[in-house]
């Protein structure tokens, strides 16, 4: 890696790291084929495996993107993210975190053996499918579309677009997820839940259901390293407490069961979908070294092949090549 720099920020080093980030797009692509697309929901294993597209986009407007970033892909778990912060905007924090808690499971993402082995007073965090679901019931609205609308319109103001709902992916969920039927019964069986089932599942299927890119990941997560602040606009669109809950769980939670090896060795807080897909936010950092993004970033991957996690094989991969290369760590 080149060091030693006089300034990270100007075009002729955007066009330097660009050629970096290329080669190891290129090569993390072959690791592809080590892992497997989603198959649990029928039409995410149509996809071709060999995708990979990255884009970072930096606090002070540099924007770095390589491999297949034209590519859609529905948000998966990733949605769990977004409608943790809407219904910590609108039914405020304590009243969410009165009704799930923030810890890490160790368990797979879709467990339900953890949900009865355990007296729970709360399902563990919002980012297994058990505590997503239940957050999912505290959105407003009594149809799913009301309650998809906050969502809808909370990434309208972060993309400067309104991304669209995939209404196959939808109903190919909606048709085969019997776990999640499961999981939501049980939830309702145990009084967690604060809406009716089938409309918070139809909620949830459709929230997992919305079409984005890479650049989108990126601007939510620049977003989230500017503590929920729009740094093009200066425009507060998330509040901070809610953005630094949301990192937090992130660190902990956001890479189901391999949470802890992700931040060990990548060390950045960030969130990954069965579609492959994964956010994450490197926030501002102090180095001795003159290093890119120091102002920091939000980075937006794309790579359906899954390691046995559900994690993209490959943007793990990439993510921790470029965290090592450019000490993008928080620790
Ligand atoms: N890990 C995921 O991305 C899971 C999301 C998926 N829609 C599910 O609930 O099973």
């Amino acid at each position: 890696m080149v060091q030693g720099t006089a300034n990270w920020n100007t075009e002729q080093t955007a066009e330097w790291l660009q050629e970096y980030v290329d080669d190891w797009v290129k090569f993390y692509r072959k690791h592809t084929n080590e892992g497997n697309v989603a198959s649990y929901i029928p039409l995410l294993k149509e996809v071709d495996p060999d995708l990979l597209g990255i884009t970072i986009m930096g606090r002070n407007g540099m924007k770095i993107s390589s491999g297949d970033i034209g590519q859609q892909f529905t948000l998966q778990s990733i949605s769990k993210l977004l409608t943790f912060i809407v219904a910590c905007m609108t039914r405020g924090i304590s009243y969410v975190l009165n009704r799930v808690d923030v810890e890490p499971t160790g368990e797979a993402f879709n467990s339900i053996m953890h949900l009865e082995l355990n007296e729970l007073k709360k399902p563990f965090n919002p980012f297994v499918n058990a505590g997503a679901i239940t957050v999912t019931s505290m959105l407003e609205g009594k149809t799913s579309d009301l309650k998809l609308e906050p969502i809808f319109e909370l990434l309208e103001k972060m993309l400067g677009y309104r991304p669209s709902l995939n209404v196959d992916v939808y109903e190919s969920e909606r048709d085969s997820s019997m776990r999640n039927r499961a999981i939501g019964y049980y939830l309702l069986e145990i009084g967690f839940l604060e809406s009716d089932l089938n409309i918070t599942l139809e909620t949830y299927f459709k929230q997992c259901s919305i079409d984005v890119t890479v650049d989108d990941l990126a601007k939510i997560g620049v977003i989230l390293a500017s503590d929920g602040v729009d740094p093009d606009t200066r425009e507060e669109i998330i509040p901070r407490q809610v953005a630094r809950i949301a990192k937090a769980l992130m660190l902990t939670c956001g890479m189901y069961d391999a949470s802890g090896k992700f931040a060990t060795y990548v060390g950045v807080p960030a969130k990954s979908g069965v579609s492959g897909g994964i956010v994450a936010v490197a926030p501002p950092r102090v180095r001795e070294e003159n290093l890119p993004f120091l102002d920091g970033c939000g980075i937006g991957v794309f790579g359906p092949a899954l390691d046995e996690k559900g994690n993209s094989i490959a943007g793990i991969r990439l993510l921790r090549h470029i965290a090592s290369q450019w000490d993008l760590s928080i620790f």
